[in-house]
This record gives structure tokens, sequence and C-alpha cells, in this order.
């Protein structure tokens, strides 16, 4: 069975480039691509198997990272962006003509994750962008279709490629979730 991960690990996962500050996000369209630009590095990149994160075809995970909301902005034809479902935590803000996710925004200014936005750094034409660190939701990818007796050699190649996998998100992020909720009783 070839298992497909996502193309940006499935051939070996590119280190990030020291010192990089950032680059641009095209949607897939064959002309007037909607184009994001990210002026910093991003963060927390990892795979995801939830139903709701942007997948390329063929692959069963997402690939998505965070970064500061104040570094994000659409520099060309963003009239063609809709947000998938606002009824979300996470806006996911798509392109109307092929579908590609081009940042999801958190609104809600309680949530542990505001401020951050979530970003597909595979859709750049730049090299350099923080690498994948862990498997997030890798449970949630029976939901969308994959035979439950997979799962163990899914786990098994996602380990083999450094990527630790998790039901939910790592232990740091769930550890900052828990202090945020802390926090704020
Ligand atoms: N089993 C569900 C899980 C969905 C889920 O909770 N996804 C996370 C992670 S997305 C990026 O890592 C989440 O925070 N979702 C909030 C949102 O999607 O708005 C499923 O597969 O759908
Ligand atoms: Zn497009
Ligand atoms: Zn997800």
């Amino acid at each position: 069975m070839s298992i497909n991960i996502h193309p940006a690990v499935d051939n070996g996962i590119r280190p990030a480039t020291p010192g990089f500050s950032g680059g641009t996000l095209l949607c897939d369209c064959p002309e007037d691509k909607v184009e994001v630009t990210i002026k910093s590095q991003t963060a927390h990149n990892h795979v995801c198997g939830c139903s709701k994160c942007w997948k390329p075809a063929g692959a069963l995970f997402s690939q998505v990272a965070v970064v500061s909301k104040d570094a994000v902005s659409v520099t060309a034809n963003g009239h063609k962006l809709k947000v998938v479902d606002p009824t979300a935590t996470i806006q996911r803000h798509a392109c109307s003509g092929c579908g590609v996710h081009m940042f999801g925004r958190i609104e809600n200014q309680n949530h542990p994750f505001y401020g951050l936005d979530f970003v597909h750094t595979e859709r750049s034409p730049q090299t350099g962008w923080a690498a994948p660190e862990f498997a997030a939701f890798v449970s949630s990818i029976i939901e969308t279709g994959t035979p439950p007796e997979q799962m163990g050699a899914i786990r098994a190649r996602l380990n083999e490629l450094g990527l630790p996998p998790y039901d939910c998100l790592s232990p740091p992020l769930m550890d900052a979730i828990a202090t945020h909720v802390a926090k704020s009783r």
C-alpha cells in the first residue's frame, strides 16, 4: 500500500532556511491568482488530518502552520476569496475559482490562538519556510473515508518521517490551550 501523507513530506522534509522572513502564497487558478503575502517565518507547522483543512489532491493530510495575522495581507485578486464556513472557529478564506484555502483566521478574541492565522506554505514559490514537526488530528482521517485498518501503517509512516502522530494537537500546543483556559478562569 502506498501512503500519500502530503507532497511536502512524502519525499523527505525540507528544513527551514535560517533567517527566512516570508514570501507569497498563490492559489491554483491558471490566471488571476489570489496572492497572499506573509512578511515573517511561520511557526508550529504540522500535517493535519482534520476534515476542514485544505488538502492537495490525493493527500491524506493537509500541511498547515501559523503566523501572526499582522504579517498576513491579501495582495492580489482578493475579490475571489470566500469564507468556507462562517460558523467554524477558523474562518478559512478560500479561492472561489480553484478552492485552495489561502488563510484561516480566528475572529474570536477569547480563543487561545487569537491573533494567529493558519496558512499552507506549500502554496508558496519561495523555499525556506518552517518544516512540519508533527501530525495532528490523525484519527480524523477516518471521518473522511480512510479505512480504520490502515491507521497502523499510516501512524508508522508518520513516525518514520519524523512526524509524531497525535489525535489532537501536539503536547506543547495542548498545554498552551489548557494554560489559556486556566488563566481565563
Ligand atoms: N475531527 C474533527 C476535528 C476538527 C478540528 O478540531 N480541527 C482543529 C485543527 S485544524 C488545524 O490544525 C481545529 O482547531 N479546528 C477548528 C476549525 O476547524 O475551525 C474533523 O476532522 O473535522
Ligand atoms: Zn484560485
Ligand atoms: Zn485541520
